[in-house]
Formats: structure tokens, sequence, C-alpha cells
């Protein structure tokens, strides 16, 4: 047990540090939810107090005269009116910082994320990052809302109820205070070891789930293609019908809680009826003041009343939170200093000496390998198929870490520049291009950075006939046109001639002097490819060029082939 609670407090501890940002909303909230309970309690209590003694009150004309009707009906007003605005005022700040916490929440994550790509992400699926990044953080707003404010809430709830007891009935008191102790103590931790194994399963069941679908979605030509619709269908059903299953556990466990907490709420009104029974006979308590007591009693145990969901839905909390610390808790592999260590002017000059890499421990891609290119020098990488030619464009631009050897940029190791420095050095095509959910002009502009704003329309139009896509600027819609997985679907070397136009864009800035293109041609028809090679000699310059191809064509641009292995 005592493990167990330990490792609930380090998996959610930071999760909670993080929202001691939003310390104050989260106090407020909670004085909020204060005022409403007391005003709930205080609501009941009253009125039962006043409506018996109204009652006995009535039944002489003399006592009924000198009754005071008008402080406990404002009392009564008061109550109701603070339990509405407190609970409007509770949900409002409350649901505020746990929205502002998720956001929060989210963009860390993120942050923690990004610099771990690639490398530090090979072993996630996309799905499985997004599911985290929705899922997981959306079942930590359960923190505060489910679990830190209901139990400090039944915690005062509790206290205030035996000290109201205290004053009136020792014997209700004590009743009180030994039920009440016993619902503090014994329903979270029950709850708590109940709901773990099923919550747990069930935050990895729903992930995978989601994963499956997503590849089921995302992968629906291929299966019909190949016929294993069906296959993948029983997968996903499969995973459905544990989700299902799982659920009906957690399901059981709610039933549970609720029988509980009506059983135990019913049994201790009825012990304070008998107690404050027994008091009006022997010590004289009035009746109105032990109905007051047992109203009470009722609106404290609504306080009681969330506990053991609470603490039943700790276990997926707890096992979402861990997900999250899997990552964010990760070292990146490749660490850029916040500023370049020395400032060099950009000249494109390249050296690679004795360099060895590996994706996988014990698999070798480069071993001993050298590569020198002077400032303005052209230079094709060839190779067989995964020789690692690829691999020599990702570790130029640090995308996955040196394994031995050293790389040099203008003369100074790669490690020594900081990452914005290092970009913008370099215009890259990498080898998938990726095309974003977004307009023509997005899916460019993003090559320019910061400076994207001073790229007007016109210019991008040149670019795009340049590389030969100036049939995608529609005449009704121009470069507003939608690309990407909800706009219109580029072929394979559509795609590769806008990482093309990137790649120009990127040319306009002086100061980049290096450029890294990975199989730019392939795809094209050859007509096409001629004109790509006559643009890119017009617009390479006297810069640097790294290029990998399997193509002749494009061997017309280079002065010297190196080739990558045996
Ligand atoms: N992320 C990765 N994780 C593990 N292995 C990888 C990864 N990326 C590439 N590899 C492997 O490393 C080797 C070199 O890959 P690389 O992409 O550099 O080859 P390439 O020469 O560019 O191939 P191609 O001509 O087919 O593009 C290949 O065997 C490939 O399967």
């Amino acid at each position: 047990m005592f493990n167990s609670n330990t490792s609930v407090l380090n998996d959610l501890w930071p999760f909670l540090r993080l929202s001691g940002r939003y310390g104050g909303r989260f106090s407020l909230g909670f004085l909020l939810g204060l005022v409403t309970l007391v005003s709930s309690v205080g609501l009941l209590a009253l009125s039962g107090w006043f409506i018996t003694a109204t009652a006995l009150a009535g039944l002489t004309v003399a006592t009924a005269q000198v009754f005071n009707f008008l402080t406990p009906g404002a009392g009564v007003r008061g109550f109701s009116i603070a339990r509405t605005a407190g609970r409007y005022g509770e949900r409002l700040v409350s649901h505020d910082a746990t929205f502002r916490l998720l956001a929060h929440l989210r963009t860390w994550f993120f942050e923690k994320v990004e610099p771990l790509a690639p490398s530090g992400l090979r072993k996630y699926r996309q799905a499985d990052l997004l599911n985290r990044l929705v899922a997981d953080i959306d079942t930590l707003d359960g923190l505060y809302l489910r679990l830190v404010s209901p139990l400090l809430l039944a915690v005062a709830g509790s206290c205030a109820l035996v000290i109201l007891a205290a004053i009136y009935s020792g014997s209700v008191a004590i009743l009180l205070a030994i039920i009440l102790s016993v619902c503090l103590l014994v329903l979270p931790a029950l709850f708590f070891r109940l709901g773990r194994q099923p919550g747990e399963d069930l935050v990895r069941e729903r992930s995978q789930l989601r994963v499956q679908l997503l590849d089921y979605v995302a992968g629906q030509t291929e299966l019909q293609l190949l016929g294993a619709v069906s296959r993948y269908r029983t997968r996903v059903e499969q995973a459905e019908e544990k989700v299902l299953t799982t659920e009906h556990q957690v399901n059981r466990v709610t039933a549970l809680s609720l029988l509980l907490i009506t059983a135990l709420t019913v049994s201790t009104v009825t012990g304070v009826l008998w107690f404050g029974a027994r008091d009006m006979a022997v010590a004289g308590l009035s009746g109105p003041l032990v109905v007051m007591l047992v109203l009470a009693t009722m609106a404290a145990f609504e306080a009681i009343m969330p506990l053991p969901g609470a603490f039943q839905m700790l276990g997926q909390t707890q096992r979402a939170a861990s997900r999250l610390r899997d990552i964010t808790e990760q070292k990146p592999t490749v660490v850029f200093p916040e500023k370049s260590i020395k400032g060099v002017s950009p000249e494109g000059r390249v050296k690679l000496q004795s360099v060895e890499f590996s994706y996988v421990p014990s698999v070798p891609v480069l071993q001993n390998f050298d590569l020198t290119l002077e400032a303005g020098e052209r230079v094709a990488l060839m190779g067989a198929t995964g020789c690692g030619k690829s691999s020599v464009l990702q570790l130029l631009t640090r995308d996955w870490p040196l394994g031995r050897g050293s790389i040099e940029l203008d003369g100074l190791p790669l490690e020594q520049f900081c990452e914005q420095d290092l970009r913008s050095r370099m215009a890259v095509m990498p080898q998938r291009i990726h095309i974003f959910s977004a307009s023509l002009r997005d899916n460019l502009l993003l090559a320019c950075g910061d400076r994207s704003s001073e790229v007007d329309d016109r210019e991008l139009l040149k670019i795009l006939e340049q590389v030969g896509l100036d049939h995608l600027a529609t005449e009704d819609q121009l470069l507003d046109i939608w690309l990407g997985s909800a706009g219109r679907a580029l072929s394979g070397g559509e795609q590769r001639r806008v990482g093309l136009a990137r790649v120009l864009l990127r040319l306009r800035d002086s100061k980049c002097r290096l450029v890294l293109l990975d199989e730019p041609t392939e795809g094209l028809d050859p007509e096409t490819e001629k004109k790509m090679v006559e643009v890119l000699e017009q617009l390479l310059g006297d810069r640097t060029l790294l290029v990998v191809t399997h193509r002749h064509a494009l061997l017309k641009l280079v002065q010297r082939v190196v080739r990558v292995g045996n």
C-alpha cells in the first residue's frame, strides 16, 4: 500500500506542481465550493429547524404570537442565494482554471516532445502520441475537479458538521466523528484499490483501440486492395470488446460505491435521529434541533458522496500521468546550445571525418565515412538503396545524433551551432515531403519562417511557375486553395515540387549557403526533371550543394560524385 501510494504521488507530483501556476484560481474555486457546501448544510438544517419550530409554535396562540418568523426566513433566503451564487461561481472559476491548466499542459507536453523528434520518438506510433497529447491530458482534468477539491471539501464539511453537532449534542457529535472518519479514511483507500486495475486497463485499452482504429481508417485503400479489410475489422472489434468489458468492470465498481454511500447516509441519518431522540428525553434537546441535525447530516453527506468515485478514477489518472511522464522525462539525444558558441560567417563548407552511425546498436549504417565540400562545391551522393545516403543528410541537419567522428560546418563542429543559426544556413529538401492541411500559400510560406510577411503572392506564383506547379493556383482560389488531408490531393511528383519550391524560397536568404537535396526529381517525368535541373542551375549560384540521387539527369548539376558504401 505504501509503495503504491508513493508511486501515485511520484506520477502525479509533476502535474500537481504545474497546477500551482493557477493556485490563486484553484484556491478561489475551493473557497467558493466551501461557501456552497456551508450554504447547503445551513439551508437544509435551518429549514428543518424552522418548519418544525413553526409547527410546534402554532400549537398555541401564545407561542405563535411571540415566535420570530422573520429572522429564520431571511436566513433560509440568504443561504439559498449564497448556495446558488456559490455553486455558479465555483463552477465558473474552477473550470476556467482547469481549462487553462489543460491548455498549459498541452503546450508543456509539446515543448517536451519537440526536441525528442525524430530519434527519441522512434518507438512511439503517431496515433499513440496523439492519444497521449489529447486523451491522457484530458484524463488529468479530473485531478483537481474530481480529486483534490472534493477531498478537501469532504474534510472541511465533515469537520464543520461535527463541530455543529457538538454544540447541541455530545453523543451525536461522537457518532458523526466516528462515521465520518471511517468514510474519509476507508472509502478512498477501498475504492482506489477496487478501481485501480480496471482504470489502468481502460486507459491502455482505449489507447490501443484508437491506434488500431486510426490504422484501419488510414490504410483503407491498401486493406481493400489486399483483401484484408475483414481481418483488420475483426482486430478493431476485438479491441473494442476489451474496452467494453473493462468499462463494465468500472461501472460495477461505480454502482457498488453508490450503494455503499447511500447505505452509509441512511444509517448515519438513522443513528443521528436515534441519538437525538435519546437526548431529547435525557438531556432536553428540543425537537426542532434534532430535525436540524438530521437534515444537516443529509446535506453534509453530499460532500462525502463524490469521494469513492474520485478515488476509483485515481488509477486512470495515475496511468495517464505515467504515460505522459514516459515521454516528458526522456532526455533529447540531440541538444542544441542556447546560442552558437562562436560567430562564423556562412560559407557552406562541410567536412565529415571518420563518421560512424547506426540507428539500431550493432547495425552500422555508416562506417569510417569521410566527405569534404569546399564553399560553392556541388557534390552528388550515390550508392545502392539503403547504403546510408539519406542518413548523411540527416546527420548534417542534426536530426540524429552522431555516433563517432566529427562533422564541421564552416570550420566549426556542428554541435556548436544553436538550432536557429544552423537551420538558417541550410535549405533542405527531405526524402518525404509533408503537405500540411493548409492553404497552398501557407504550405509554401512555412519555408520563410519569420520573414514570411516579406514574400508577396506574386513572388509565390513566380516560384510555382518555375517548379511547374502554377496549375495548382486555380483562377478562382489562387493561393488559397486548400491542400493536405482535407483538401486537394497532390501526386507524388507534385509533392516533390512543393518541396523544391520551399527550397527556392529558402534561397532568398543570403545566409543560406548550403543546399541539401534528397532525391529532388524522383517521380518526375524526364521533361519536367530537365526543367527542374535548369531552374536549380539558375538559382543555386555559388552555393554549396549536396544532392542524394539515383538519376543521371541530376549529375549535370554537380562537379563530382561520392559513392556511399562499398
Ligand atoms: N529511422 C530509422 N530507424 C532504423 N533504421 C533506419 C531508419 N532510417 C533508415 N534506416 C535504415 O538505415 C539504412 C540506411 O537508410 P538511408 O535512408 O540512409 O538509405 P539510403 O541510401 O538513403 O536509401 P535509399 O536510396 O533507398 O533512399 C537502411 O537500411 C534503412 O532501413
